[in-house]
């Protein structure tokens, strides 16, 4: 447990205190109301029926997350009967009674503290000395096949270790362990004592190895074999260099990826704490807003992934405050989960048909809610992602990445600082294709895809314009040092092997520079920026020049 981690379980612990301690000293108004209810006299026992049906609608929501579910059950018991009570069907005085002596012996079974089991996090906190290089491992009785991956990888600033013996490869693992494992299965048995070794390596909660099986065919039994081995990537001889790379770099950007945003909107002050420190457990990101009519601000400055509702709140109701979230379009793809010990079925549907995407019922288990949360969360950001990215190489679609551009020349004006607009385009690209084929070329454009984000800053700004043609915008960055960064780009580019049809080629490109005037509109610098490429390509190709 790190020590982060023990911090949490402290904060949990303390929260359990203060509930229970919350519990006891509110418990003698609870007993003195339901002496009151009970008693035949007392003529205003709607009103008091009333106000203890509410507490034990909130206990039943809450004793559960705090360690007592019996308790909670209770609760849900007794606020049903007061329910059915308050519509007309008698006076249950006698059961009633017994029901409440339960739930005092239950209470004092809980005096004493235990400890809540850890969850471990679903999400490894982002590294930030994290680059888009990766350390890879190959295992392979042919040697040729390690050599190719290893110039196929070194453009892109990978590091490859090549490994013919299972005692060595070994070795190698136990002491340093690689980002992606590459297994070579094709007509070989697996060495004695692989299986084990694997299921040791990707079982270790602390790794992040990914391994890649490569195989004789693609065929059902063979996905199978190797999913049974643990494995993310399945790929065939002759190794497709630029898909490997790409599904690297698919691994290495979800990685970078910022924690997943909650955002918590409960009025139970301690309840809402608590999830905020299961979510926070679980390596995500939480925010709470216990005041609903706030939760507007909250949603501003947080951009979160997933907005948990509580369904009855003062004031306003979840499914209210779903559908104001809902006014505004740039809310629209943000999931709405409801929290509630609502346990009525036709108003979870009426709360879902107004606006929100799933109900989660309380009391939940600390793992139940940070697995949903999570699995909601990871599922809402791949969906953003896919509406943004273009499919082929995974950057910025045009009208995104000009968007951004404007975003950014905004900022140059603010900040005063320079900002370089670049357009990029693929030389003689309608050979690549015409020669070896339309797939072939998508290659080419996605490693030069992969290049570019690997190569630049996660500040940068990268977009595929066109087909063969990249927009970018690299702030705070003079024209000079933008020169030579892409120059290097190209030059490193050109060494990247392509596999044809029988033999292997390089491709180059061509860039235009300028720097942003912040005077001019978006078109106008883009517009400068293709000219100096036009330029480009004027004199002689495979050139950077400048505006
Ligand atoms: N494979 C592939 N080709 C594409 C894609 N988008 C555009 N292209 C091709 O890219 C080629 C661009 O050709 P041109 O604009 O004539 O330029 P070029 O051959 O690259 O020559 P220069 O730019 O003058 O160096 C066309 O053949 C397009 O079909 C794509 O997504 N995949």
């Amino acid at each position: 447990m790190t020590a982060s981690q023990q911090d949490i379980q402290a904060q949990l612990a303390a929260l359990r205190n203060s509930y229970l301690l919350r519990l006891q000293q509110d418990w003698p108004e609870i007993t003195a109301q339901a002496g009151q209810l009970l008693d035949e006299s007392n003529t205003g026992w709607q009103s008091i029926a009333k106000t203890l049906k509410q507490r034990f609608h909130t206990l039943a929501g809450s004793a559960g997350t705090f360690g007592m579910p019996q308790l909670g059950q209770q609760a849900k018991a007794l606020e049903m009967e007061l329910d059915a009570w308050l519509n007309g069907g008698g006076r249950p005085e006698t059961e009633l009674k017994q029901q409440f002596l339960h739930m005092v012996q239950e209470l004092s079974h809980h005096t004493s503290n235990k400890p809540e089991a850890s969850a471990a996090p679903l999400f490894q906190p982002v590294d930030d000395e994290f680059t888009r290089k990766a350390h890879i491992a190959i295992f392979s009785k042919d040697a040729d096949l390690g050599k190719q991956l290893t110039s196929a990888m070194d453009p892109f600033g990978h590091q490859v270790d090549s490994f013919q013996e299972f005692d060595a490869l070994k070795a190698a693992l136990t002491s340093d362990r690689p980002d992606v494992l590459i297994l070579d299965m094709s007509g070989n048995r697996l060495p004695q004592g692989m299986k084990s070794l694997l299921q040791q390596l990707l079982i270790d909660e602390q790794s992040s190895m990914v391994l890649f099986i490569v195989g004789k065919k693609e065929s059902f039994n063979h996905y199978l074999t190797a999913v049974r081995l643990g494995a993310g990537g399945y790929f065939i001889k002759p190794l497709d260099a630029a898909a490997i790379e790409l599904r690297i770099q698919r691994l290495l950007t979800q990685r970078q990826q910022a924690r997943f945003r909650i955002l918590i909107v409960d009025d139970d002050v301690m309840l809402a704490q608590h999830y905020q420190l299961i979510i926070e457990q679980a390596g995500m990101e939480a925010k709470v807003v216990n005041d609903p009519t706030k939760m507007l601000i909250g949603l501003q400055g947080f951009q979160p992934d997933v907005i948990l509702l509580d369904v009855n709140m003062p004031d306003c109701t979840g499914p209210e405050l779903a559908q104001i979230i809902r006014f505004k379009d740039e809310w629209l793809g943000v999931p709405i989960v409801y929290l509630s010990s609502e346990t009525d079925s036709q108003r979870q549907l009426d709360a879902l048909v107004k606006a929100g995407d799933d109900f989660i019922s309380k009391p939940i288990t600390d793992q139940a809610l940070a697995v949903t949360v999570f699995a909601r969360a990871q599922r809402a950001r791949q969906l953003a992602e896919m509406m943004t990215r273009d499919s082929l190489t995974g950057l910025l679609q045009h009208a995104t990445v000009k968007e951004r551009l404007s975003d950014e020349i905004a900022k140059a004006k603010r900040s005063k600082q320079e900002l370089i607009v670049v357009m990029l385009d693929l030389d003689h690209f309608k050979r690549v294709n015409d020669q070896y084929g339309h797939l072939v070329g998508d290659q080419v454009i996605s490693s030069l895809a992969n290049l570019l984000q690997q190569k630049l800053r996660k500040t940068d700004v990268i977009g595929r314009y066109g087909g063969e043609e990249f927009l970018l915008a690299l702030p705070d960055c003079s024209l000079q040092k933008a020169k030579s960064i892409i120059d290097g780009i190209r030059q490193s580019f050109q060494a990247i092997p392509f596999s044809g049809q029988e033999q292997s080629f390089q491709c180059t490109f061509s860039a235009g520079l300028a720097r942003v005037d912040t005077s001019q509109s978006t078109d106008e610098n883009i517009d400068r920026a293709d000219q100096a490429l036009y330029q480009a390509k004027h004199n002689g190709r495979n050139r950077v020049e400048l505006a």
